[in-house]
């Protein structure tokens, strides 16, 4: 198959390869020219375990080249859509999803099938196949075909969750819903089970909305915890021995592309609701507020005066060993401090624009607060790091410290025991 990717980020890029490696002809069209640039240099602009070697591999075999041009789009026979579908006041902006489509109904030919692998609301899919019938003037099902396949993969394990995750496809025809399970056959060894576009739109969101909604819950046990003097860790590991009870990691908050807007997304096409998606939703929403308090409150109790203090940001990345920061409560964390104490400082080792080493950002520090769990702070060495800094206040976001390092005042999320 020659194939066209359209949107070659997070989900995109990795999934171009995907292809070419399995014997496919692979153009992947993108609207950054720099991006463009380095992916065609060999050199990935994401991070994701085994893309750079995978890369070079599909270019060196000229199955994969990265493009702007539309234009060499011509000749494809599936087109897969994989462009962002943020949220824009509140609202799914799916202004990229139309381009893509507005691009393909310049190209495409008779008999090409569309793929939807963006994570869209219900209805959306129906919507652009009759958008491309519009456009090109054929009939879905007939001349062309549109199915959703959503994509599940979790960042830092993508290359072995796109082969081995199971699939959903959802077909606006049942035909578009076999031609695209035919073409994901060609790598995913994990079980695809084929259904209307709808429902697998449906099906996508209402996946990453229980995840909200339980690490939500999750959220709620840590402060009903800290109010009680227990450590919610310890509880959850021990309701978690019940057969039937498997409680989420609670935490400073719930960052990425994806679960901060895909519940909205679920919600917006809706007439009416019972509000317990949106509750959740506020409740992670306002969890770097909690960890801020435990912050104010160290304050209180060691007399530092806020407005002179300097207050050290421990990861911005949305998530541990990852350099994605969209949406991320490391960002919000820093937003709130902003203006009410004198520096606030951030050390992330994925992250350029952040300060240069760990040291740097504790030096004379009043507090450190974490808000990132990555594999680097999880065995730091805090008597070191102690002595840098001028106030030894430590408030851990995202429950990765067991025991609370000597010498210093901690409070974390949850740890109502200390
Ligand atoms: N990141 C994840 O973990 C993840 C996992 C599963 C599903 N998803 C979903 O997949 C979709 C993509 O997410 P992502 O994280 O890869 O986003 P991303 O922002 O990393 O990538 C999208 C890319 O598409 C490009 N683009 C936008 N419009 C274009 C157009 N008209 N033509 C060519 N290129 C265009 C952008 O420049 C960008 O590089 C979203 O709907 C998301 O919800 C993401
Ligand atoms: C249903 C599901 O599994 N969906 C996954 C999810 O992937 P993700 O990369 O967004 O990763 P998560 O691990 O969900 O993290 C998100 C944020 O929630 C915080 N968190 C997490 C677990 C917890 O118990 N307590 C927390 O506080 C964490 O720190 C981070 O900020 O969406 C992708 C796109 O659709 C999917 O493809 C992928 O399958």
């Amino acid at each position: 198959m020659k194939i066209g990717v359209i949107g070659l980020g997070y989900i995109g890029l990795p999934t171009a390869i995907m292809f070419a490696s399995s014997g496919h002809q692979v153009v992947g069209l993108e609207i950054r020219e720099d991006v463009v640039r380095k992916i065609n240099s060999g050199k990935a602009h994401i991070i994701e375990p085994e893309i750079n070697e995978r890369l070079k591999a599909v270019i060196a075999e000229e199955r994969f080249y990265a493009t702007t041009r539309p234009e060499d789009l011509r000749g494809v026979n599936v087109f897969i859509v994989c462009v962002q579908t943020p949220l824009v006041d509140d609202k799914p902006d799916l202004s990229y999803v139309e381009n893509a489509i507005r691009t393909i109904a310049e190209v495409m030919d008779r008999g090409a099938l569309v793929v939807i692998e963006s994570t869209v609301p219900p209805g959306t899919t129906v919507k652009m196949a009759r958008l491309l019938e519009t456009l090109s003037g054929m009939r879905e099902g007939i001349d062309f075909y549109v199915a959703h396949a959503p994509e599940r993969v979790m960042p830092g394990r993508i290359f072995r969750e796109l082969v081995y995750n199971s699939r959903i496809i959802g077909g606006v025809s049942h035909k578009s819903a076999i031609l695209a399970e035919r073409l994901y056959r060609s790598f995913v060894k994990g079980e695809i089970y084929i259904t209307d576009a709808t429902t697998a739109e449906m099906v996508k969101l209402m996946e990453n909305t229980f995840r909200d909604v339980n690490i939500a819950l999750a959220n709620e046990f840590a402060y009903l915890a800290q109010q009680y003097g227990v450590n919610v860790f310890e509880a959850i590991k021990l309701a978690n021995t019940h057969p039937r009870v498997n409680i989420h990691v609670p935490g400073i908050g719930v960052g990425g592309h994806c679960l901060p807007k895909d519940p909205y997304l679920l919600l917006s096409n809706a007439k009416k609701e019972f509000g317990l998606i949106r509750l959740a939703r506020r409740i992670n929403e306002g969890m770097p507020k909690i960890a801020l308090a435990l912050l104010f409150e160290a304050f209180e109790q060691l007399n530092i005066d806020l407005a002179t203090s300097i207050v050290t940001i421990l990861g911005l990345a949305y998530k541990g060993d990852t350099d994605d920061t969209r949406n991320s409560p490391a960002l919000k964390l820093r937003e709130l401090l902003e203006g009410k104490v004198l520096e606030v400082r951030t050390y992330d080792p994925y992250i350029r624009g952040t300060h240069n080493s760990l040291e740097d950002a504790v030096k004379g520090s009043d507090a450190i607060i974490i808000a990132t769990d990555h594999r680097e702070f999880k065995n730091l060495d805090w008597d070191k790091i102690g002595k840098l800094m001028r106030t030894k206040v430590l408030i851990d976001g995202r429950g990765i410290i067991d025991r609370p390092p000597r010498g210093f005042l901690f409070k974390g999320i949850g740890r109502g025991d200390v």
